[in-house]
């Protein structure tokens, strides 16, 4: 396993590994000898033009999507070729570009339901509601409740997830998203859709959930203000080829990175 040492005496254990990683959609390839490493704790953002082929990386990391070639390994276990779920299992996390919530379904169901991966009971026991069914069900309500009262959506618990706000949708996902007790969270622009208010909320509970719950966070995210703000570190795809990366100061300022983006979106 390979470690790093960032400051003295603290040495972070390498949680993800992308080594070369390649992926085709027929003829069109989107991803080219994609390489990316984390670190415990590591904040990482990874910005783009539309269509450079980040969510495709998310979809390949969760394994929505089997890499056409290279390797994924998450502490060393190698992510290609695994479903989602057994990936979900890993303790990876994701939330989605597109609010993916069960929209008919109460806040407090959408991240009870995300639990039923981890559960420790067998189909007999359910079946009979025997006790370790009982206690399990318990748990996961409290551990819901418990995410909702950190989120500050505890209150909206009876609420369907459709007739909330946009903004506390996409909080209720990241909620959703930590109902697995991830180690690694994949968050697909988050701040979509968000006015400069809720952004400035979204990254101080980015920042507080990451210490809070010793994450390592990956994520894409078109508002240059977040990124540039919480991620230590960017990585900068275009046309599925890394043009760039390093801290945002030297991003912000990457010629390669300008023109990628010229006429597009802000760097500053
Ligand atoms: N299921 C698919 N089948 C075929 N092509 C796809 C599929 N999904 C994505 N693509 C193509 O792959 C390329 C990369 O798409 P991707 O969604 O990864 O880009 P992105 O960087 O996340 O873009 P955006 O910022 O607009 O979300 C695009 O050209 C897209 O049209």
């Amino acid at each position: 396993m390979l470690i790093v040492t960032r400051f003295p005496k603290q040495v972070y254990m390498n949680i993800l590994k992308a080594t070369k990683v390649g992926h085709r959609f027929g003829g069109l390839r989107v991803v080219e000898d994609f390489n990316l490493e984390l670190y415990e704790g590591d904040l990482v953002g990874v910005i783009g033009p539309n269509g450079a082929g980040k969510t495709t990386v998310f979809n390949l990391i969760t394994g929505v999507y089997r890499a056409s070639s290279g390797s994924i390994r998450f502490k060393g276990t190698e992510l290609v070729g695994k479903t989602p779920n057994q990936i979900a299992a890993l303790h990876i996390g994701r939330t989605f570009q597109n609010i993916r919530l069960f929209r008919d379904l109460s806040v407090l169901d959408n991240v009870r339901i995300a639990h039923y991966s981890q559960v420790d009971y067998t189909p007999w026991e359910a079946l009979l509601h025997l006790g370790r069914f009982r206690r399990e069900e318990q748990r996961v309500i409290d551990h819901a409740r418990e995410l909702l009262a950190i989120f500050k959506l505890e209150h909206l618990a009876g609420e369907k997830a459709k007739n909330l706000p946009y903004g506390l949708q996409r909080r209720l996902e990241i909620a959703r998203a930590l109902a697995i007790s991830p180690e690694l969270l994949l968050l697909d622009e988050p701040a979509a859709g968000m006015n400069p208010r809720e952004i400035d909320q979204l990254m101080e509970l980015i920042l507080w959930v990451r210490r809070e719950f010793k994450l390592t966070i990956l994520l894409i995210e078109h508002q240059m203000k977040l990124v540039m703000g919480i991620c230590e570190r960017i990585q900068v795809l275009d046309f599925g080829v890394t043009l760039a990366e390093g801290p945002p100061k030297l991003i912000q300022n990457h010629p390669r990175v300008l023109e990628a983006y010229l006429g597009e979106v802000p760097v500053k």
